[in-house]
């Protein structure tokens, strides 16, 4: 695995996938730059190594040029985070970036236009990759969001640097903190898997299963596995399809020694609404006209408890509708208990949209272990897939 460490960048133009798809107020301006922050260790050690660094990224999802969409208007975070001076060239391909690329000076930063306005980089184009890869001496990939997607700059050009390829600093710690979980975890290992459906997050349970020994089920998934089992769960979210596959989880589980740990009681509300009425409730007994939204008390407590025995704690997905505070208890109790066991010496990885931002939200970034910047790239790392992007480095 080639990383930062087996290049000297002096005198090198570092070409370097970044995810700078942050998300933009209506002003532009950048309301999370937690993925700036996050490439911030690799390009410091290609510049203080005397190289310079010309940055590509996509932002958004554009069809077409699409101003909105401009990678302009992150380039002064970006120099406010770096503190370099950084240039911008309007278009990531042509004879304007290539001779923006050619005088870009050693500890310098050059940022290039969105890579999807031109729609080659999303169909993976080999032609469009090879006008990139003429930019830059080393390629550097950065991006672990984007690491699942086989597009033009984010594994497509790396075959055109066969012996000048390497991961930046940022998707090693990502793809390490992954095999801390999965791979070489110290017992005993937990997974909490919580959000909306079942449905999304069969394939991570059924890849989850041979590798760890605790798994607690919550949030809206709770009710397809209580229901199948012959409980009543009123009007809450369940997947009656899928109730089939609740019951033979539950049963690979059990052939695999993993310890299935689901909700006992929740907060159950008489609507979707944070002013609902709301009660405690037994989770096989709720009745029709309520819906459970939330982990009950003995639940939380009996989180807490596997939590605290653990080494090695996975957190992808909330246990309850935390978007509402009288929702969000469940979810700020699982993040205590975890920051809890964290500082008591337990490994701890927290990944996908929601639970990442529950944690933030919630202040509990700094008191886990490793907190993804992937969302899908980190559930699909969790459903067993060999990313593109990493595989296009490793190659
Ligand atoms: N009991 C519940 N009933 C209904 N919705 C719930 C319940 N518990 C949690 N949710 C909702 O699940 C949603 C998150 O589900 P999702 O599966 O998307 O989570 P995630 O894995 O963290 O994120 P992502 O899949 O985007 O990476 C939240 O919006 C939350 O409100
Ligand atoms: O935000 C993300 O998950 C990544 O930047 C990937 O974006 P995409 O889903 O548009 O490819």
């Amino acid at each position: 695995m080639k990383t930062l460490n087996d290049f000297n960048f002096k005198n090198k133009k570092a070409l370097i996938r970044v995810d700078f798809n942050v998300p933009l107020d209506a002003n532009f301006n950048v309301t999370d730059a937690t993925r700036i922050q996050a490439a911030k260790p690799t390009i410091i050690k290609i510049l203080e190594d005397g190289g310079s660094c010309i940055l590509m990224s996509h932002l958004g999802r554009p069809k077409g040029v699409q101003d909105e969409f401009s990678l302009q208007h992150i380039v002064d975070k970006v120099e406010d985070i770096i503190g370099v001076e950084t240039t911008f060239v309007s278009n990531c391909i042509g004879e304007e970036a290539e001779a923006a690329a050619a005088k870009l000076e050693p500890g310098k930063i050059l940022i290039l236009e969105n890579l999807r306005f031109h729609e080659e980089e999303s169909k993976g184009d080999v032609a469009f990759a090879e006008k990139l890869a003429k930019l830059g001496d080393i390629y550097v990939n950065d991006a672990f969001g984007t690491a699942h997607r086989a597009h033009a700059s984010t594994t497509i050009i790396a075959q055109f640097f066969p012996e000048n390829k390497c991961f930046g600093s940022l998707l090693e710690q990502e793809i390490k903190s992954i095999d801390k979980v999965m791979k070489t975890g110290e017992k005993p290992v937990l997974a909490v898997l919580g959000g909306a459906k079942v449905s999304s997050k069969i394939t991570i349970i059924e890849n989850i299963l041979d590798k760890v020994d605790h798994l607690i089920i919550g949030g809206g998934m709770t009710f397809t596995f209580i229901k199948a089992q012959g409980g009543s769960v009123g009007d809450s979210i369940c997947e009656d399809d899928k109730m089939d596959l609740a019951l033979d989880i539950l049963k690979q589980a059990k052939a695999k020694n993993v310890q299935i740990h689901l909700p006992v009681d929740v907060l159950a509300a008489n609507a979707f609404s944070n002013d609902a009425d709301t009660q405690v409730i037994d989770v096989t007994k709720i009745p029709d006209g309520w819906q459970g939204l939330d982990a009950g008390p003995k639940s939380k407590a009996m989180f807490h408890d596997v939590v605290m025995q653990c080494k090695t704690i996975l957190w992808n997905g909330p246990l309850g509708v935390f978007e509402m505070e009288t929702f969000a208890n469940g979810t700020i109790e699982l993040g205590n208990s975890i920051a809890e066991a964290t500082k008591n010496g337990a490994f701890s990885l927290v990944g996908g949209g929601d639970s990442v931002a529950a944690v933030k939200q919630f202040g509990f970034e700094h008191k886990v272990s490793y907190v993804s910047t992937g969302g899908g790239a980190m559930l699909e790392s969790l459903e067993g897939k060999t990313l593109p992007g990493i595989a296009a480095i490793l190659e």
